[in-house]
Formats: C-alpha cells, sequence, structure tokens
C-alpha cells in the first residue's frame, strides 16, 4: 500500500491542511503519517487517518526518516518555513538528506506536492 508522510511547519500548516483537503479522495487511498502537531491538525480539519510520529522538535522528524531508510515510505510532502530558523535543523536536514539517499520523492513545497501527488496517482 502507498505510504506517504506529511508534515508542516507552523507558519505552512494551514497551507498543508489546504493541500489535504483538495486531495482528500486520493489521500484516503494512502496510509498516511505525520509529526506529531501536523498528524493531530490533519485528523481535527479533515477526514484522514494518520499515523502520528513525535513532534518534529522532539524527534518526529528523525522518525520519519528512519521509514525512508527502511524504505517503507513512497512520498514525502514536507512544507518547510523558509524564512524561520528552527531549533531541530540538524533533524530536518538529516530527513532531507536521508530522502536523497534512499531516492524517496520529497516534495518541500506546494507546487512540488502537487507533481508529487500526481505522480502518485500513476
Ligand atoms: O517541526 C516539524 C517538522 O520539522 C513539524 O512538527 P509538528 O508537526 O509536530 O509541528
Amino acid at each position: 500500500m502507498t505510504r506517504v508522510a506529511l508534515i508542516a511547519h507552523d507558519e505552512k500548516k494551514p497551507d498543508l491542511i489546504e493541500f489535504a483537503r483538495e486531495n482528500e479522495d486520493q489521500l484516503l487511498e494512502y496510509e498516511l503519517i505525520a509529526t506529531g502537531t501536523t498528524g493531530k491538525r490533519l485528523m481535527e480539519e479533515t477526514d484522514l487517518e494518520v499515523e502520528r510520529k513525535e513532534s518534529g522538535p522532539l524527534g518526529g522528524d528523525l522518525m520519519i526518516g528512519a521509514e525512508v531508510a527502511e524504505n517503507r515510505l513512497d512520498g514525502i510532502v514536507f512544507l518547510r518555513d523558509p524564512l524561520r530558523a528552527q531549533p531541530h535543523e540538524p533533524d530536518i536536514s538529516a530527513l532531507l538528506r536521508i530522502c536523497d539517499v534512499h531516492d524517496t520523492a520529497l516534495a518541500t513545497n506546494l507546487a512540488s506536492a502537487e507533481f508529487l501527488i500526481e505522480g502518485l496517482a500513476d
């Protein structure tokens, strides 16, 4: 089954919720995982079921990175906030790096997220 991770920093969470709503029919077909607060908001504000990992600053990015390392994920939408420094920047870099190591599809903005979701549907 297709397994997808959804993550957003606080300023980008509204964009991710909107993206999830717009693509809800497709996402309902997939196993979804998310970092803690992102997953909570997705479940509160959409009809999607999401497996929640820890919050990003508490290790959630690393937990999702571990799934990438195990080749368990088909794609990741990670809407980062490019305008604010994050205390867990090393964890974020580790997640991006491991996606490149395993050639796992990663979208870090809405434009590329649209391509990713279209690609998963093929
Ligand atoms: O910080 C995050 C990703 O780096 C996201 O974590 P939350 O979904 O818990 O806010």
